[in-house]
């Protein structure tokens, strides 16, 4: 079915409405009004949208949208409140979050406060009273605008300043953001706890197999299932070296998801990567790490028009035909077209074909451009950590 025309967003000239707290200024643009919640002030990024119903908090704590606002297509957000164990990191995430109904009370028995307080004490803006199915559709037909989101309780706003912001950020193309998310030392990660300043100071008698994790912006859900799945597992920074990642004598090496450009990273994480598939270290990557690995093996990555982000993609897997629903954040992707004799693709998108999963061949090395971890989303692919950890024996 043809995408009806974009909606525009509301017009730009006059005063706002009463009662306006909030504003999304486009980069053409054009504005829309809301009402603000969370932090107060102003940022700039990408405006996407995300189809799940329910984990606003690990999506507003992935660090893989940095750089964006997220609107949410389910119009009741927030309305289950926080908890502290929903937090999928500690580093910068989405700068913002768009939604349809205001904030209503938090009514859930895991609540331990309001979401909007909580999006205020992580410096992330909220807006409410938008016409979310109009800005999906304006994403969908238009591709994702770079926007400015503010909050403001007096309501006063310089939209021409807001709109010089917007069109002057250089955009997620070729942006690397993978490094700056990233934690800064190794530390090694068990059933869920960080030992912090543990070093490497593995025990001997764990006979476990080791992965090391390399974190372009890990969500840590990724590191319980990899622990679930039978690992001991080092987290390592973006740019750790090969010769560091080798002393750590991984039995594997796993690429965490991140936000930006997968191309961006070609300076420091691609050619590790490719080093590490030339010596024969089984690999798996999710989502920014399966870019990468993509890239390392000679395959090229382009951004997406609108990107896939929810917690029902409908993903085959080519081996048997059988379909994964899974989770997804992402608005690159592994070009199918560019892929060399080398790689194998081994699961597409069954909304648009586009690559979701690869491996390498005659190696022990794969990526899913989905999310196994889910948080949010199904845990049909789960046994791809129990996979990856099997091959390291
Ligand atoms: N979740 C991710 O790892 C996202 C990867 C990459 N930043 C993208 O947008 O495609």
């Amino acid at each position: 079915m043809a995408d009806p025309a974009p909606a525009p967003a509301r017009s730009t000239r006059g005063k706002p409405p009463a009662g306006a707290t909030g504003v999304l200024v486009l980069a053409d643009g054009s504005v829309a009004w809301g009402k603000g919640f969370g932090h107060v002030g102003h940022a700039v990024g990408e405006v996407c949208f995300n189809t799940a119903m329910t984990g606003y908090q690990e999506v507003m704590t992935d660090p893989s949208y940095a750089g964006q606002i997220v609107t949410f297509t389910f119009p009741h957000i927030g309305n289950v409140g926080i908890n502290d164990e929903d937090v999928e990191a500690h580093v910068p995430g989405a700068v913002g979050c768009i939604v349809r109904e205001e904030i209503t009370a938090p009514s859930n028995f895991r609540s331990q406060g309001d979401f909007a307080s909580w999006l205020a004490a992580r410096g992330k803006i909220g807006l409410s009273g938008l016409d979310t199915r109009a800005l999906t559709r304006r994403i969908r037909t238009a591709g994702a605008p770079n926007a400015v989101i503010a909050h403001h309780p007096d309501g006063k706003f310089d939209l021409k300043a807001l709109t010089k912001i917007a069109r002057e950020w250089p955009g997620l193309e070729g942006m690397d953001l993978a490094r700056v998310v990233s934690r800064e030392g190794s530390e090694d990660w068990e059933g869920g706890v960080w030992h912090l300043g543990q070093g490497y100071a593995r025990s001997p008698h764990d006979k476990r197999p080791h992965v090391v994790a390399m974190d372009f912006g890990a969500k840590d859900n990724i590191f319980r299932n990899l622990v679930k799945a039978g690992a001991q597992v080092t987290v390592v920074p973006a740019e750790t070296s090969l010769e560091t990642v080798l002393a750590l004598e991984p039995a594997g090496v796993f690429l965490s998801n991140g936000p930006g450009d997968p191309a961006a990273t070609g300076e420091y994480a691609v050619p590790v990567i490719r080093q590490l598939l030339e010596r024969d270290v089984p690999i798996f990557g999710i989502c920014l790490g399966h870019q990468m690995l993509g890239l390392a093996a000679g395959a090229t990555t382009s951004k997406m028009h609108q990107g896939h982000r929810g917690a029902n993609h409908p993903v085959k897997r080519l081996a048997d035909g059988v379909v994964e629903i899974t989770s997804m954040n992402h608005g690159f992707a592994v070009d199918n077209a560019s892929l060399p004799a080398g790689i194998e693709e081994t699961h597409v998108s069954l909304f648009d074909g586009s690559n979701c999963g690869i491996a390498i061949k005659g190696k022990r090395a794969f990526g899913v451009q989905y999310h196994p971890e889910a948080s949010p989303g199904p845990q049909d692919s789960f046994y791809l950590f129990e996979k990856f950890v099997g091959m390291l024996g």
